[in-house]
């Protein structure tokens, strides 16, 4: 077996910090050790300041993620379009004459008519072929990739890998190759990252296999944030100082998901039930991102887990103490599930009217399904359809303003330091108060100190990040500190 120290020798040729020619290692700050979470993990070997770039990751193997409600896109541009085709050789997806003589196609359709066809090339199943297209992309790898690719976790339950079996109903596909597609099914399900599109653009759900990045173990506060650039190079950073010693970890749930809510997904994707500090804290923090309202009536309290680490625990209301048993917690939370399905994700007027009116009846304030609205609220208002700044109400900036402001403080509270979630947060905070300013001249003076920091710090964050909003440069030019045009120029940008 490998030793630590060769793979830590591998993954640093792969990202191109040591060179077998001439011998020479770029220094970085951590290194690959035994991990008391799982396995092996990063650590740091000096301490790290927060912001510090830790390592860009390229992926082995990228493409469509392996849901079974993916929607349809090319597979090499990624593109969600009316004018998808199927490639007559392999039925592979595709959008036009460009994407199908490109390179990526070529490979991609060379290994599969590689394979015998068993049924004829219309009846194969293009949404399967789309899943099963990353796996596929092994085969293409150079022996050391392959090689690097076998050294990191592959988790084997039945589950995955089992998208091969559908796809051999089409093709004879020889041994080799089908222990290579399965590992590669197993490996990218342990360690694939999902890959963030440009904002707003209709592209795919895309996976990769960062092998560097797949070293990190899980924690639900995690001391890094990753990013991507247009060439799907991931760039981990620390989002908190990092000590030298301490275990560099990332997140592999939702930063606004209920303890509940997280560790089951973690458990049914990763095979693990986190027991970090967030984990074994019923209060979350203060956050309280998993209380349920008190089963009884005339109570206003709410419920949490007397024992989040155990899934079977009863919950306790805050208020009269009443302990329900899990069984009750179970139809409680299918009941809030049903509520939410009847409302339409996409009518911003009925999700404010739910949020405002409604949801108090049913869920307290604090609730993850209630943040998760109040998220998609400021997501919506100033950029959706109907809902652009200057056909906003006064009512909805100053809700849009007082939801970032409520959301910001449910991230800090959490500790996540600068987090992705938290870089966006501040830009539509400041998007909110710069258009008032827009709007009451005044207010300016009072309102600029905000403006410039909040654009600053979600500058800092978002910087260089594929999916941050297209105007955050422009904006902190204009509207960041340091700015020595005049009022009325700074604010041309909102006008255009
Ligand atoms: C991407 S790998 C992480 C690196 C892995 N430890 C290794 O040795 O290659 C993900 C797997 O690591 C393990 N893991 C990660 N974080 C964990 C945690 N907080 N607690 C327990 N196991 C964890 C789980 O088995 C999970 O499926």
């Amino acid at each position: 077996m490998l030793s630590l120290e060769q793979l830590s020798q591998m993954v640093k040729v792969h990202l191109g910090l040591y060179s077998y020619a001439d011998g020479i290692q770029h220094r970085c700050k951590w290194d690959i050790r035994e991990s008391n979470m799982s396995g092996r993990g990063l650590f740091a070997t000096e301490d790290i300041a927060s912001g510090e770039v830790l390592f860009v990751d390229r992926p082995l193997i990228r493409g469509p993620r392996s849901g079974n409600i993916a929607p349809r896109g090319c597979t090499v541009c990624n593109l969600q379009c009316d004018s998808l085709f199927k490639c007559g050789k392999c039925s592979l997806l595709l959008c036009s004459d460009v994407c199908q003589n490109s390179e990526i196609h070529s490979e991609d359709c060379r290994v599969i008519t590689g394979w015998d066809i068993k049924v004829c090339i219309e009846e194969v199943d293009d949404t399967l072929l789309s899943r099963t297209l990353t796996p596929i992309r092994a085969l293409l790898l150079c022996e050391d990739d392959k090689k690097l690719m076998s050294l990191l976790q592959a988790n084997t339950q039945s589950q995955h890998g089992s998208e091969i079996t559908y796809l051999k109903q089409y093709f004879d596909i020889p041994e080799d190759d089908e222990q290579l597609l399965i590992l590669a099914c197993r490996t990218l399900d342990t360690n694939a990252f999902q890959i963030a599109t440009a904002y707003g653009k209709r592209e795919v759900s895309m996976r990769g296999l960062y092998p560097v990045a797949g070293l990190m173990n899980h924690t639900c506060v995690p001391n890094t944030r990753y990013c991507y650039n247009s060439n799907y190079q991931m760039t981990v950073k620390a989002v908190k100082p990092i000590l030298a010693g301490t275990e560099i970890f990332t997140s592999y749930t939702g930063t606004l998901w209920g303890t509940p809510a997280r560790r089951l997904h973690l458990y049914k994707t990763k095979h693990f039930w986190c027991k970090c500090d967030r984990c074994a804290d019923p209060m979350e923090r203060g956050t309280l991102l998993a209380a349920l309202k008190c089963y009884s009536h005339d109570c206003p309290g709410s419920l949490l887990p007397t024992d989040p680490l155990n899934a079977k625990c009863s919950w306790q209301c805050l208020d009269c103490r009443l302990k329900v048993p899990a069984k009750y917690i179970s139809v409680l939370q299918n009941a809030l599930g049903s509520l939410m399905s009847s409302l339409d994700f996409e009518n911003v007027d009925q999700l404010e009217n739910f949020l405002l009116y409604r949801a108090g009846n049913h869920i307290p304030k604090t609730n993850q399904i209630v943040v998760d609205l109040q998220c998609r609220l400021i997501w919506e208002i100033g950029e959706g359809e109907g809902l652009h700044w200057n056909e906003l109400s006064e009512s909805r900036l100053a809700l849009k303003e007082n939801l970032c402001r409520g959301t910001l403080r449910t991230v800090a509270a959490l500790g996540a330091g600068d987090a992705h979630l938290r870089g966006l947060l501040l830009y539509h905070l400041h998007a909110a108060l710069a258009e008032r300013a827009r709007r009451l001249p005044p207010q300016y003076e009072e309102l600029k100190a905000e403006i410039e920091s909040t654009i600053e710090q979600a500058y800092n964050i978002l910087e260089g990040d594929i999916s941050a909003p297209p105007d955050l440069e422009l904006r902190y030019r204009y509207l960041g500190p340091g700015c020595d045009k005049p009022h009325q120029e700074r604010f041309f940008i909102l006008d255009a």
